[in-house]
């Protein structure tokens, strides 16, 4: 099966800082991938360059395979990538359905009766059905982070994109928001998951890779990718000769 996502020899630099060390992988259709790595490693940076608001210095990037390497981010929006930013910014003043809706009618072909039916429905899988009158600046951490989920989801995406979604959370509201992305698992959504706190990224994920200095340094199942010398090296100091 043709893969969702691929990104073949990316990479990026900002001066002397390499974000993006001749990076390839694959999503395939369905899968849940996680990303870890240290601060600074470049995850972020690789959601800017899938996404189109940073350009590659090389290599390539599809999506269902087709080369959208070159496309702006709106472009590729609408191609079908949706992400959530690290720290949430929504429009404060508008309330959260408004704030759903922009995704909806700014990220999509749809009609605004069809985008307002769709951001009903994003809102009740994410849990702020009961929110959607409120400005969005009144929401907790929480409501925030379920708000960059629901805008993301109102792009109607193929692949859906997380960046650190469950940063900042207390144990309980991780849960509940881990329940809420593995119900979008469920329709069949591509993911790709950037995650420090690794208990919930595994409890989703179907495989994991990890980022250190841009450079993809393992990839596998994600229990065995965690266990792997790669890991310990990195987040353990252990070195790899023992
Ligand atoms: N536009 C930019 N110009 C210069 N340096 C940048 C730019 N964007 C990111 N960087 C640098 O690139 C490196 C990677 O940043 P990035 O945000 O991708 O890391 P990260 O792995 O997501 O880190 P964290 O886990 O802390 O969020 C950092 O050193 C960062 O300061």
């Amino acid at each position: 099966m043709k893969p969702v996502l691929e990104l073949q020899s990316v990479s990026k630099a900002y001066g002397a800082i390499t974000v993006a060390d001749d990076l390839s992988y694959q999503l395939g259709s369905g899968e849940a991938l996680g990303v870890i790595g240290p601060n600074g490693a470049g995850k972020t940076s690789m959601f800017n360059l899938i996404t189109g608001t940073v350009r590659s210095d090389r290599g390539t990037i599809y999506l269902n395979g087709q080369d959208v390497t070159r496309h702006s981010a709106a472009k590729r929006c609408r191609a079908g990538v949706a992400r959530s930013f690290q720290i949430p910014q929504p429009f404060s003043r508008m309330t959260v359905f408004e704030n759903t809706l922009v995704a909806a009618t700014h990220g999509t072909q749809n009609t605004l009766a069809a985008a307002n039916a769709h951001c009903l429905e994003v809102l009740e899988l994410t849990g702020l059905i009961d929110r959607a009158n409120d400005p969005a600046g009144k929401l907790t951490l929480l409501g925030r982070k379920r708000l960059e989920l629901a805008r993301a989801l109102c792009a109607r995406p193929q692949v859906l994109l997380l960046d650190e979604i469950a940063g900042g959370l207390t144990e309980k509201e991780c849960q509940d928001l881990v329940t809420t992305i593995n119900t979008i698992r469920q329709t069949g959504l591509s993911i790709i998951w950037i995650e420090h706190i690794v208990h919930a990224l595994l409890s989703v994920v179907d495989r994991l890779i990890v980022i250190d200095f841009g450079r993809k340094i393992a990839d596998g199942d994600p229990k065995e990718t965690m266990a792997s010398q790669a890991v310990q090296e990195i987040y353990m100091g252990v070195d790899a000769d023992g």
